[in-house]
C-alpha cells in the first residue's frame, strides 16, 4: 500500500476493504443473476462516484446486460446536498419497456436517487431498481425511497474510497475509510 500511503494517512478509519467489497459485490451479483434471469437489464452508472462499483458488479453479473450512464450533479458544497438535482449527462439510449438497474455508490439524503428514480419511471422503464454500495440510512430525509440492493449500512460519517470522493480526490483509495473531520472543516 506504500503508493496510497499519503491519502491513507487522512482518513481517521478504515470502514470497510477491498476484500469485503469483492465479496459483497460478488454476492451481489449472483443475486442480480436470479433475480433477473431471463431479462436483459439496463445497468445505469450514475457518474462519477459508482464508476468502480459499476464496473466490478457487471463482471459478477451472468445476464446479457448493457451499460448506460448518466452524469448528475446534487452537492452543493463538497460534503453538503444542495437538495436540486442537475443532468449534466443523459443517458445514450431509451429505456422504453427496459428493466433498469440504478447503480449509485451511496444513498446519503436519498435526494438524487429519489429524482433519477422517478425521472426515470417517467420516461417508461418496465420496472427500476436501485443497487448502492452503501446506505446512510441515518441521513435520509425521504424516507419513502426504496434501495433495493444495498452492499453496506454504515454510519454517518464523510466517507471516500472506491470511489467515492472529497473534492474529486480520495476516489482511488482500494478500501472505503472515513474521513478525517480535520480535511473538510466546516465545509
Ligand atoms: O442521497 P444524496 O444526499 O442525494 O447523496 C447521494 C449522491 O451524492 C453523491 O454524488 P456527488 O454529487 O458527490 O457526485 P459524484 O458521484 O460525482 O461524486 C453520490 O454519488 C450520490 O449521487
Ligand atoms: O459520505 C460521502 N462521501 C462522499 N460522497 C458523498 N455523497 C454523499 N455522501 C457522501
Amino acid at each position: 500500500m506504500e503508493q496510497s500511503a499519503k491519502i491513507y494517512e487522512d482518513l481517521d478509519r478504515i470502514l470497510v476493504t477491498k476484500e469485503e467489497i469483492a465479496e459483497k459485490v460478488r454476492e451481489l451479483g449472483q443475486k442480480i443473476t436470479k433475480d433477473y434471469a431471463g431479462k436483459e437489464p439496463v445497468l445505469v452508472c450514475i457518474l462519477k462516484g459508482a464508476v468502480l462499483f459499476f464496473s466490478d458488479l457487471m463482471r459478477e453479473i451472468d445476464l446479457p446486460v448493457t451499460a448506460d450512464f448518466m452524469a448528475i450533479s446534487s452537492y452543493g458544497s463538497a460534503t453538503k446536498t444542495s437538495g436540486v438535482v442537475r443532468v449534466l449527462k443523459d443517458l445514450d439510449k431509451d429505456i422504453v419497456g427496459k428493466d433498469v438497474i440504478i447503480v449509485e455508490d451511496i444513498v446519503d439524503t436519498g435526494v438524487t436517487l429519489n429524482y433519477l428514480k422517478s425521472m426515470l419511471a417517467h420516461r417508461g422503464a418496465a420496472s427500476i431498481r436501485i443497487a448502492a454500495l452503501l446506505d446512510k440510512t441515518a441521513r435520509r430525509t425521504v424516507p419513502d425511497l426504496k434501495v433495493d440492493y444495498v452492499c453496506f449500512d454504515i454510519p454517518d460519517a464523510f466517507v471516500v474510497g472506491y470511489g467515492l470522493d472529497y473534492d474529486q480526490t480520495y476516489r482511488n483509495l482500494p478500501d472505503i475509510g472515513v474521513l478525517s473531520p480535520k480535511i473538510y472543516g466546516d465545509k
